[in-house]
């Protein structure tokens, strides 16, 4: 049977759960792909931190990358240290010298993947990068093979398992942002730094990789626009719960006939649509194509085993290819021409929460401006218990952005409106 040896770089939450799979479910993983995966080399910075955890005889901890890089019984390089500088020389410099690598670093794939890609084809090995979008969920190769004779027309997704488990505890439990932000790095969910988590960021690294595969075009990360979760309060979350929304960080990739819109935004989602129903760690995204209609794909989208799980596959798929000679077969596909269609124009519902005098008119008056910018009331929720002040959440008929943002223009020009507290989109049902 073929040996395929391997190296890790780094040995954190997600290393480790890849690692554990690899060694738990060694038999089977042997069965199915006919080749022994030998993790051979860990590269770690201070192999002192991880003296608890037993290696197999095999294995050996080494601090010089060049160790791993520069050795030439290491078929696959499994990049898991993050951040786009030093593990973009390490990729790289893999792959020129016929090195296979899979990764789980999305803010590298969404900065890099297009070059990175043609640096593999070029030098006839895999790169492979299941893990960086959805951690458990096997939406990559999903794309690239089971619905790639589908024309991809819209993808809709929770697709950062920190914030999702963010907004479900602030929802189902009342806990403040703080809070619960710290237990989700404790969890292992969060980035190494979590702004970038909470600011969309990595949602908006996501949905650049995927939109990339589905609309054939070379998408980045600065091709999506962006809004985080930091500014939802649990007042809003309180309103949304009553007008029958919960609150998400959105992904929406969607292909108009005026070209392709890029957003992630926190949205409140109808109750009765399945992704309202995603809760904590877990993910989902929608996907419509003209063959298969609508597919919905659901599952852990963060955590130590879930991505495990998908880097182990990447290595199964790496190994085998190895064993047939048959690496260096993915092309990127990137025929269709970009064009970004502008955030400003798209359309949707929205909830406005507004701080108003606790004086009789002032409704009527808010009434009108919007009724000036062609906008209707849809819902509204008054709170009047204090004496000079009342809180207004209303929910607006479908707009642009755009009149949205005139609207929040005018009312800051009536003295009745002391402060426009909140504004957030509504997701189509
Ligand atoms: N956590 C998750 O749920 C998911 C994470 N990912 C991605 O997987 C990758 C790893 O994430 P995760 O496991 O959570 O991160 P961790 O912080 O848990 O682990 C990172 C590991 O890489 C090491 N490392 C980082 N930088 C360097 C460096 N310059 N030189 C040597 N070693 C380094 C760290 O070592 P040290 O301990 O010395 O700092 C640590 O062992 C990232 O790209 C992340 O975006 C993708 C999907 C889900
Ligand atoms: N920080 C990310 C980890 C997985 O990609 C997330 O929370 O989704």
């Amino acid at each position: 049977m073929k040996v395929v040896k391997i190296a890790l770089l780094g040995f954190g939450t997600v290393s480790q759960g890849a690692f554990n799979l690899l060694k738990d479910n060694y038999e089977l993983i042997t069965n199915r792909t006919n080749v022994d995966v030998q993790v051979t080399k860990i590269f770690v910075r201070n192999p002192d931190k991880y003296s608890h955890i037993t290696l197999p005889a095999h294995t050996t901890y080494v601090t010089d990358v060049n160790d791993v890089l520069q050795d030439d019984s290491i078929d696959m390089v499994v990049e898991l240290m993050g951040g786009t500088t030093f593990a973009k020389d390490c990729v790289e410099q893999a792959l020129k010298s016929g090195k296979n690598v899979v990764t789980a670093n999305k803010d590298l794939m969404a900065e890099a993947g297009p070059y990175l890609l043609d640096l593999a084809s070029k030098n006839n090995v895999d790169l492979r990068f299941e893990a960086s979008v959805l951690g458990g969920i096997p939406i990559i190769r999903t794309l690239y093979d089971s619905l790639g004779g589908n024309k991809i027309t819209e993808l809709v997704g929770i697709m950062n398992g920190t914030t999702n488990f963010i907004l479900s505890k602030m929802t189902d439990e009342g806990l403040g942002y703080e809070e619960v932000l710290k237990e989700a790095q404790e969890l292992g969910y969060a980035e190494a730094d979590p702004t970038a988590d909470v600011e969309g960021l990595d949602a908006a690294r996501k949905l650049a990789i995927l939109a990339s595969i589905s609309f054939n075009r070379r998408i980045f990360f600065e091709d999506v626009t962006v809004e985080g979760i930091t500014k939802i309060d649990k007042t809003d979350i309180a309103y949304g719960k009553d007008f029958g929304y919960n609150i998400k960080l959105l992904g929406i990739a969607k292909e108009t006939n005026k070209g392709l819109s890029l957003n992630v935004y926190p949205a409140f989602v109808p109750i009765q649509h399945p992704l309202a129903a995603v809760r904590g760690s877990y993910n989902a995204i929608y996907i419509k194509g003209n063959g298969i209609d609508d597919a919905m794909f659901y599952g852990r989208g963060a955590g130590s085993l879930p991505t495990g799980s998908s880097v182990v596959s990447d290595i199964m798929e790496v190994a085998k290819n190895i064993d047939y000679n048959a690496t260096g077969r993915l092309k990127p596909f990137y025929f269709d021409q970009k064009n970004i269609y502008a955030p400003g124009k798209i359309e949707s519902s929205y909830y406005i929460r507004l701080v108003v005098d606790n004086k009789i008119g002032v409704l009527a008056k808010i009434a009108s401006k919007m009724a000036e910018q062609k906008i209707s009331v849809l819902s509204v929720a008054q709170r009047n218990d204090h004496p000079d002040k009342a809180i207004l959440a209303v929910v607006t008929s479908k707009c642009p952005r755009s009149y949205i943002l005139n609207l929040i223009d005018s009312f800051n020009s009536l003295r009745s409106v002391q402060k426009v507290s909140s504004v957030i989109r509504i997701m189509e049902d």
